[in-house]
């Protein structure tokens, strides 16, 4: 093939592999056997290692990087990310709905979502291109971790559209992995992590991209950065769908409350089913829909005035810790 013909190639290529990652990584719905996205892969590792300047930064190849990182650089996020106040029983839930309705009146909609128990991150895409992705810090500044988020496989590496949009959720490790990670660190004397958040934390404060790699971590995104009424959204729910449609993952068990006593019921059920999710959360958070209605409550200094977090109790479970210190 000549050069032309190459690079129309391998355009091809990344297509078809982030279709059939998406499917298989991020949709769990295999559009293909395995062999058939290994034989691709290696089709275009081939043409890359004869023509490194057909490299490009969002090939499918590109997410696990080579080199060990010296240390991470710091990040100022365009918009803070900001925390949560507490919620821990109805009647705080009520309060809370209460004061929003002194704000914006009884017409109030609320978005509620599964707290997620992992780590606050943000990623910016340029074009449709992942280009930069960084923790929480302080909530104003973090740390550069792009080559740890770029092998979460639930992460694109490029968008359904060319946008340029910066989006923020929780990097997690699921309940599964966390297990099996720990097994494996037992089996080496090496201590252990004592929960899924600290295993998610430590595994992206990795150096080498290749032990984040080897974590499956996975991640549920939650909302836009700076304004998402420049994508045409009114609302959180909306903006929501709308990561959906760009190929991000968000939580599918979201449900949007058209009352507070909605709100309570949502949580009584899945404090219920808490201990049957495959990863770990450690509440549920409670959102004002409308964008309008967000922007007449504001913020305190350092969480909006339009969400709280209802907070669960710590699981009963006995942890392995404790097993091992009696055994
Ligand atoms: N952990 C979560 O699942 C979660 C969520 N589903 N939604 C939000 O909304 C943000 C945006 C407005 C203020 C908080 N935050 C979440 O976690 C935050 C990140 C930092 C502190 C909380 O853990």
């Amino acid at each position: 093939m000549d050069k032309v013909e190459l690079e129309k190639r391998v355009e091809e290529l990344h297509k078809l592999l982030h279709e059939y990652g998406y499917a298989y990584y991020v949709l769990d719905q295999p559009m293909v056997p395995d062999a058939v996205y290994d034989q691709y892969l290696k089709e275009l590792l081939a043409i890359e290692a004869d023509n490194p300047d057909l490299i490009f930064p969002d090939s499918p190849t590109q997410r696990v990087g080579g080199n060990i990182l010296e240390g991470f650089e710091k990040v100022t996020h365009k918009t803070p990310m900001l925390s949560l106040s507490n919620a821990f029983n109805e009647e705080d839930l009520r309060d809370f709905d209460r004061r929003v309705k002194a704000v914006v009146g009884e017409s109030v909609r609320y978005v509620c979502e599964l707290k997620i128990d992992g780590l606050a991150i943000s990623l910016t895409y340029e074009n449709g291109t992942f280009v930069l992705g960084s923790t929480r810090g302080d909530g104003t500044t973090g740390e550069n971790i792009t080559a740890n988020l770029r092998t979460i496989r639930t992460i694109p590496l490029r968008l359904k559209n060319d946008i340029s949009i910066e989006v923020r959720g929780e990097a997690y490790m699921p309940k599964k992995s966390f297990n099996k990670l720990n097994e494996e660190r037992e089996q080496k004397g090496e201590d252990l992590f004592a929960n899924p958040r600290n295993a998610a934390a430590g595994s992206l404060r990795q150096l080498d991209p290749k032990i984040a790699a080897s974590r499956n971590l996975s991640i549920f995104l939650y909302s836009i950065g700076g304004d998402p009424e420049q994508y045409g959204l009114d609302s959180h729910s909306e903006s929501l769908d709308y990561l959906d449609e760009m190929g991000l993952t968000t939580n599918k068990e979201r449900r949007v409350c058209q009352t507070i006593d909605e709100v309570v019921e949502y949580v009584k059920e899945w404090h219920d089913k808490r201990p049957n999710l495959s990863y770990e959360i450690d509440g549920i958070v409670v959102k004002v829909d409308r964008f309008i209605h967000q922007q007449e409550l504001g913020f305190t200094a350092k969480s909006p005035r339009w969400a709280t977090a209802y907070k669960f109790p710590a699981e009963e479970v006995v942890t392995r810790l404790i097993d091992i210190e009696l055994s």
